[in-house]
């Protein structure tokens, strides 16, 4: 067989928000330092890729519809050579990817957890009960029905808005009092440099996780060997564990992208994994959550098991697009 000569530079797709420009370079980084005959060479090109999730940004996400919305135009680029591999925040991935395109590698987790931010002027927050914080009838901005349903459930005086954008943007919302609060992703937060701007960080018992959240994946064409032998070099075995866990689950669950789902995995020690699934009603008036511990090993089935469970005991007008 005639050696194959790659083009280089390897084109490395992102969106281009702050958020996804730090973790291409944070990937980007690592494999540098995994192939040392990577650095200091210029190898890579980074490719910034506006998807249908960034380009309508006054709409629920649930509004406009389908799975993937971050994603697709991605997808697209790969399979059609214009990149070579693609950095996504592994929560926002669908979990049936389409024809042709493979998840190589997940990086290790960033912290999975929540967090509630208040303006900078707000007192001092309890972390065994964060939502005293928040007054009666206060206004949350969020785009996220996990987040709302959980927060209802717990305090159904609250009220909710549509809050989506950068996580500047929602910073800022909060900061010059359009919303009493918002939450976010720890894991954004502290790849942005900006950790300090949490008011209170919410442990899974409280706000269970979405599946994946703090997760980087890259994706490459299925026929892509090279790089897929090259990206397993890098892979996280623990965020490989917890992800195909909390996939598993997501996707027996098959829920709409109205439908509010948590999935959170950990391993309690090498062998032993141990994860939550939550579904709720997005006003908060149902809420199902239950753990299984199980063997890392069958960290597919476990999640696939309990996703099946969660949905066979929930009422089904919540599984409804
Ligand atoms: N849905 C947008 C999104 N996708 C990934 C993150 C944060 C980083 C991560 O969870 O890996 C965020 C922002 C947020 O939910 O606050």
């Amino acid at each position: 067989m005639k050696p194959h000569r790659r083009d280089l530079p390897l084109k490395a797709g992102t969106r281009g928000s702050p958020l996804a420009r730090a973790q291409t370079a944070t990937f980007l980084a690592l494999l540098r330092q995994f192939c040392p005959v990577l650095r200091g060479m210029e190898v890579f090109e980074e490719h910034i890729i506006v998807t249908t999730g960034d380009a309508v940004q006054h709409r629920p996400l649930a509004e406009i519809g389908g799975k993937g919305l971050f994603a697709k135009e991605i997808h697209e680029s790969l399979q059609e050579g214009r990149i070579d591999f693609a950095v996504h925040s592994l929560k926002d991935l669908e979990t049936t990817l389409p024809e042709g395109i493979t998840l190589a590698c997940t990086l290790k987790r960033e912290d999975a957890r929540d967090v509630l931010i208040l303006p900078s002027s707000h007192a001092a927050v309890d972390a065994a009960d964060p939502y005293a914080a928040l007054p009666h009838g206060a206004r949350i901005g969020s785009a996220s029905v996990r987040r709302q349903a959980q927060l209802k459930h717990a305090r159904p005086d609250l009220e909710f808005a549509l809050l989506r954008g950068n996580v500047g943007t929602r910073l800022s919302k909060v900061e010059n009092g359009e919303f009493d609060a918002t939450l976010l992703a720890y894991a954004g937060l502290r790849r942005l440099g900006l950790a300090d701007k949490a008011s209170i960080v919410l442990s899974p018992e409280h706000m269970v996780p979405s599946a994946c959240q703090g997760i980087v994946g890259i994706t490459v064409r299925t026929a892509d060997t090279e790089l897929l032998a090259l990206l397993s070099g890098i892979e996280d075995p623990e965020a490989k564990a917890v992800a195909t866990a909390e996939r598993a689950l997501l996707d027996a669950l098959d829920g709409s992208c109205r439908t509010p789902i948590g999935g959170y995995a950990r391993l309690i020690d090498d062998a032993t994994l141990h994860i939550t699934g939550l579904v709720a009603r997005a006003d908060g008036t149902f809420l199902l959550k239950r753990s299984v511990t199980g063997a890392v090993a069958d960290a597919a089935r476990i999640g696939r098991e309990l996703g099946l469970e969660l949905k066979a005991d929930s009422p089904s007008d919540i599984f409804l697009p």
